[in-house]
């Protein structure tokens, strides 16, 4: 027999334990605050790529939903289309930072979102327990699209079945939610005619998360955050608000595009926070809702909007 008391080692372990101590405190204020709240969550970039993390993030949204919240999950998938379309032949491009889409790149996009990438995830979660729920756009009316075109050197140019929500009819993702499970939004949505469009997942994210009023958007890429002159390492932004973000927006690459419109347009929308943070570090989502510090990069309303 052996007691704490006994080992060399007593004081190692009780520094250990009032760390680990320390940290769950620190999640205290945090958990009464987002207790019942709505947090809409892009995954996306390497936390969709890599094995480890993508068990962790399931684990994450398992844990979101076991503390209180009410996580959402808006996946993308473009790697994994590109991919697909490879295997099968066929050519693609992107314009804009978005996917020219043709009928044909419109099979591929809705199997390998909601039938492979969308599958995975629940299945991931789904390990954990009977949480999460897959659900397309095409579902009860969830999204509804209009077509939209890409615009490239200042020329609006045609991508094909590609477009921008208009509407969100929200009440089947609260069915989900409330009914205690976690939804898990593939991107693709029919326009009023019906025919079904490739949306991009960030600006399908920040669309869900205006409708259901989350407390929050969190958006995984692979970078820390935005950088203000990037690829310059040290001019990551930890915090900025609406007006100088759209301000920074025209300058800013394609592939960081779309996710800070995203941003911008859920702040705009009422969400009162929004952040870009790092997938590629393990546990980043309970990072930035559960600690003091939080991680990325955050965006807020201007003054006065709230
Ligand atoms: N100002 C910027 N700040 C951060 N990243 C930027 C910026 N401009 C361009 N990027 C690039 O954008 C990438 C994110 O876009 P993308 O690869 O399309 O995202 P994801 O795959 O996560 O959806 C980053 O990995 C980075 O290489
Ligand atoms: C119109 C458009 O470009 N749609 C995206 C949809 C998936 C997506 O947005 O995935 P990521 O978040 O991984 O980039 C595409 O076809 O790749």
């Amino acid at each position: 027999m052996s007691t704490p008391g006994d080992s060399g080692d007593a004081k190692d372990r009780l520094a250990d334990a009032g760390a680990k101590a320390a940290v769950l405190v620190e999640a205290l204020p945090w958990l009464q605050r987002f207790n019942g709240a709505t947090i809409v969550v892009k995954y996306g970039g390497n936390a969709m790529i890599d094995e480890d993390l993508k068990r962790t993030f399931a684990q994450d949204m398992v844990f979101l939903r076991l503390a209180g919240l009410h996580p959402v999950v808006v996946h993308g998938g473009g790697p994994q289309i590109s991919t697909m379309l490879e295997r099968l032949g066929i050519a693609g491009e992107f314009r804009g930072g978005l996917r020219v889409t043709t009928p044909e790149t419109m099979d591929v996009v809705r199997m390998v979102l909601f039938g492979q990438v969308g599958r995975e995830l629940v299945g991931l979660m789904n390990a954990h327990g009977p949480y999460a729920v897959g659900i397309s756009g095409e579902d009860a009316q969830l999204f509804t699209a209009r077509r939209r075109g890409a615009v490239v050197d200042g020329v609006s140019v045609d991508i094909g079945l590609v477009g921008d929500v208009v509407s969100v009819n929200p009440d089947a993702v609260l069915d989900i939610v409330r009914a205690g499970r976690i939804p898990v939004v593939s991107t693709i949505a029919p326009d009023i005619d019906g025919v079904v469009h490739n949306v991009n997942a960030d600006t399908a994210a920040a669309a869900l998360a205006v409708a259901l009023e989350a407390a929050k958007l969190v958006v995984l890429t692979d970078v820390e955050g935005l950088y203000a002159n990037w690829p310059d390492r040290s001019s990551l932004i930890d915090r900025l608000n609406a007006a100088e973000l759209a301000r920074l927006l025209p300058d800013l690459d394609s592939g960081m595009r779309p996710k800070m419109e995203a941003c911008l347009r859920a702040v705009r929308g009422g969400v009162p926070r929004a952040h870009v943070i790092d997938g590629r570090l393990a546990h980043s989502v309970l990072l930035e809702v559960f600690t003091s510090q939080g991680v990325g990069t955050m965006v807020l309303p201007e003054e006065g909007d709230r």
